[in-house]
């Protein structure tokens, strides 16, 4: 008797192991899917890591042997074991390359205005129907009444006291008030470095249809480019595609995005698991996208607000970018003064430039808003974004 009483504590007793093993098996895998099982920071699937673990995992533990192919796109996290398959990351073009690319198609769309400005300058008798068209011509390009009376009243000066007419004196002229209205003295550096032992957090607002997840995964590929440890965050819960969609840019460069898997998930959450993650994966910069339609006006503003508060409960936000359709005109304007009001906006990344001659929407919404333009989206290419350089910028409209 006493036998199988022994016999019957050790079955019990192994029951429980077993029964206590599943249980740490489960809890486990469901450990894995982040905070609430909703977030992850998910990689290519030709990259080993799948969460901020596994990142430092890879980090801290895992030893590259001599002659192994080291990958350093995404910060150098993807070791890139001898039987794996050939990577299918791509490399960005470098800003420097790609300013030079788009200058041609910059200039394509926006010398309509030079040369107008030109003809007239330079057709010899400067009348008052020449200066009037002059200015319809600066109106017509966005340019704004205020900057358009005060480029046209240095210029109407300048040809009174100097009395030339010439192409090329008047060229200059033109070149360098332009300049001016653009300003090269703003200062358009995007905050994309680490401060401190944080990463940088960047923010960016606008619109629905102006180009903002676009611009958060092409921002990401000029920063991979720079070789600086991107994470994206995807707090345009509002849109069913938008987290597919940034996570699919991110995937292309080997940038992590933190998600939810559930459509209409509290933003607010999604951002801060965003910047928190990025924190334990020690990046660089964390950029997250925000949606631009709500029901209401109000509501998306209060949303915007909160995604902010939440944020800095964490970390301060470095830089909030403001995307700004240019094809939109004054009506981008007005959307952009409202969303002044929700956030302190620090750049503007005006998008689809390549699709309109109003080329002077730059200074119009530099003044209006009273932060320079930092980034110019100039087509749907993946590398479609370069640096705003107002020299480059004032050149192509010149011709
Ligand atoms: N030509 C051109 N098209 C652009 C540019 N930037 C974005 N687009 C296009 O604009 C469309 C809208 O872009 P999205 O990034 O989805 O816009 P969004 O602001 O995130 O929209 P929601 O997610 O609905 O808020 C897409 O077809 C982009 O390819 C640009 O610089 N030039």
């Amino acid at each position: 008797m006493a036998a199988v009483d022994s016999l019957w504590e050790i079955l019990t007793v192994a029951t429980l192991v077993a029964l206590a093993g599943l249980a740490l098996i489960v809890g486990l895998v469901r450990g894995r899917g982040g905070k609430g099982g909703t977030k992850t920071i998910e990689r290519p699937p030709t990259t080993a890591p799948t969460t901020v673990e596994d990142e430092r995992a890879d980090r801290e533990g895992v030893q590259t042997p001599p002659g192994d192919d080291v990958d350093n796109v995404g910060g150098g996290v993807d070791v890139l074991e001898p039987e794996a398959p050939t990577p299918t990351l791509e490399r960005p073009e470098s800003a420097r390359g790609r300013l030079a690319r788009l200058r041609a198609r910059l200039s394509r769309s926006n010398n309509a205005i030079g040369n107008v400005l030109l003809a007239l300058l330079s057709s010899g008798g400067l009348d008052e129907q020449s200066w009037e068209d002059v200015e319809d011509t600066l109106l017509q390009a966005d340019l704004g009444v205020e900057a358009t009376d005060e480029l046209v009243g240095k210029l109407r000066t300048r040809v009174k006291v100097d009395g030339a007419t010439d192409v090329e004196t008047v060229k200059g002229w033109l070149r360098e008030e332009l300049l001016a209205l653009v300003d090269p003295s703003m200062d358009r550096r995007v905050a994309a470095s680490r401060v401190g032992e944080r990463p940088s957090v960047i923010l960016v607002v606008g619109v629905n249809g102006t180009g903002k997840t676009t611009t958060v995964g092409k921002l990401a590929r000029v920063l991979v480019a720079e070789n600086k440890d991107v994470v994206l965050g995807a707090a345009d819960t509002f849109r069913a595609a938008a987290a597919d969609q940034l996570q699919t840019w991110g995937e292309r460069v080997g940038v992590p995005t933190v998600r939810s898997e559930r459509e209409g998930a509290d933003p607010a959450s999604v951002a801060f698991d965003a910047v928190k993650s990025a924190a334990e994966y020690e990046a660089d910069v964390v950029i997250i996208d925000t949606a631009g339609r709500l029901h209401n006006k109000a509501g998306l503003m209060d949303e915007l607000s909160k995604v902010k508060r939440v944020i800095e409960k964490q970390s301060p936000i470095d830089e909030v970018l403001l995307v700004l359709d240019a094809t939109t005109g004054q009506n981008g304007m007005r959307q952009a003064e409202v969303f002044g009001q929700a956030v302190e906006v620090t750049g503007i990344v005006l998008s689809k430039l390549d699709g309109t001659a109003k080329g002077g929407i730059v200074v119009n919404v530099q003044r209006r808003l009273g932060v320079p333009v930092k980034l110019v989206g100039l087509g749907e290419g993946p590398d479609d974004l370069a640096p705003f350089d107002p020299e480059a910028f004032v050149d192509a409209i010149i011709g």
